[in-house]
């Protein structure tokens, strides 16, 4: 059976549609450039209505298996394909990506010159496409505040540790909680829409959560957000880092066609070094806009020279727009989780931050 994707602004281009293919998708259309990752690509909340074209030829050659989802659903409103794998030969694979998509009304396209897709992309920018039965159909849904679908409603404690974190939950990955956990600490998941509750769980540090969407769409919550982050030893991931940017005076802005892939090189401006970042945003904060705020620029993305994390000037404050939880992608940022940690005792032990 054939199907379509079309790209609002007219182009159009065909591919062999899946089974289960039995409604039209509106997404925004994204690319993605890693070589593995889809599972957590697909279940990642950040992801939640768009379309995602994997860039790397062969996808799905080691299945889905149990660990790797970031959420309990697939994100995703369709995907674009060049050729996806029949059979999965991982041994922890339970089920074929064909079969994964299929089972839960993912609409996919495979056959599809993903190149000429990402050229289209990356020369007219991010913008709405849909996948669809009919070759010059383009349908214009307006977009939804993701975030305020993808944030869970009620807060849940996860862990035993000695310092307790709040994780503002903007549609947080999985791996951003179990890095947490990793080190430690007790987590408290905690909907950006109930930060009211905050105090109530008397955290020593504040995580602020990646997400879907436009950071602009929480708006409204940013007076309460930046009244806890005043108190508390924060540090933002993500769209955790842009609200807190925007909280604090800053702007953001949104990319020509994003970042998505795991191999971003990221420049440390207070240490010199340059790592390797597993990125997915359409949305940054603009540079200039740090300016007549507290915040400085601490990162700054190698490619395109955008910012990639903020510090405040004389509070423990801190950010990154690349994912130091990796999932899927390097883990070369692991040690901010560390330095946060940090940040924590030395708020306990009142010493001056540096
Ligand atoms: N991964 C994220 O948190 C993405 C943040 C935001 N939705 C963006 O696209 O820029």
């Amino acid at each position: 059976m054939q199907g379509y994707l079309n790209l609002q602004g007219g182009r159009s281009f065909q591919g062999e549609a899946s089974q289960e293919w039995n409604a039209r998708v509106q997404g925004e259309i994204v690319f993605f450039t890693g070589m593995t990752g889809y599972q957590e690509v697909l279940t990642d909340p950040s992801y939640k209505g768009q379309i995602v074209v994997f860039t790397y030829p062969l996808i799905g050659n080691y299945g889905i298996n149990e660990h790797d989802s970031e959420s309990e659903q697939i994100q995703v409103s369709g995907v674009v394909m060049a050729h996806c794998a029949e059979r999965a030969t991982h041994y922890q694979s339970t089920i074929s990506l064909k079969k994964y998509l299929n089972k839960h009304h993912v609409p996919f396209l495979t056959g599809v010159d993903t190149r000429a897709v990402t050229k289209v992309i990356r020369q007219g920018g991010t913008r709405q496409a849909c996948l669809t039965q009919q070759p010059s159909e383009v349908f214009d849904i307006p977009m939804k505040d993701h975030v305020y679908q993808s944030k869970r409603e009620t807060i849940h404690t996860y862990g035993e540790g000695s310092m307790h974190i709040a994780l503002i939950d903007f549609g947080w990955k999985k791996s951003i909680l179990a890095s947490l956990l990793e080190k430690g600490l007790k987590v408290s998941v905690i909907p950006f829409t109930e930060i009211k509750h905050l105090d109530e769980l008397k955290p020593d540090g504040i995580v602020l959560s990646n997400g879907p969407g436009n950071p602009k769409d929480v708006e409204p919550e940013l007076p309460k957000i930046k009244e806890v982050l005043d108190r508390h030893p924060s540090f933002g991931i993500c769209m955790g880092h842009q609200v807190i940017a925007l909280a604090y005076g800053a702007n953001t802005k949104k990319l020509t066609f994003g970042h998505r892939g795991a191999n971003h090189p990221v420049k440390d401006h207070v240490t010199g070094k340059v790592f390797l970042t597993s990125q997915n945003h359409n949305y940054v904060v603009d540079g200039h806009s740090l300016v007549n705020t507290p915040l400085e620029s601490r990162f700054f993305n190698v490619n395109d020279g955008s910012n990639e994390g903020v510090a405040h000037k004389n509070k423990p404050i801190m950010s990154a727009q690349f994912h130091p939880e990796a999932n899927p992608g390097p883990e070369d940022a692991e040690w901010l989780f560390s330095d946060f940690i940090e940040m924590i005792k030395m708020k306990k032990e009142e010493k001056a931050y540096v």
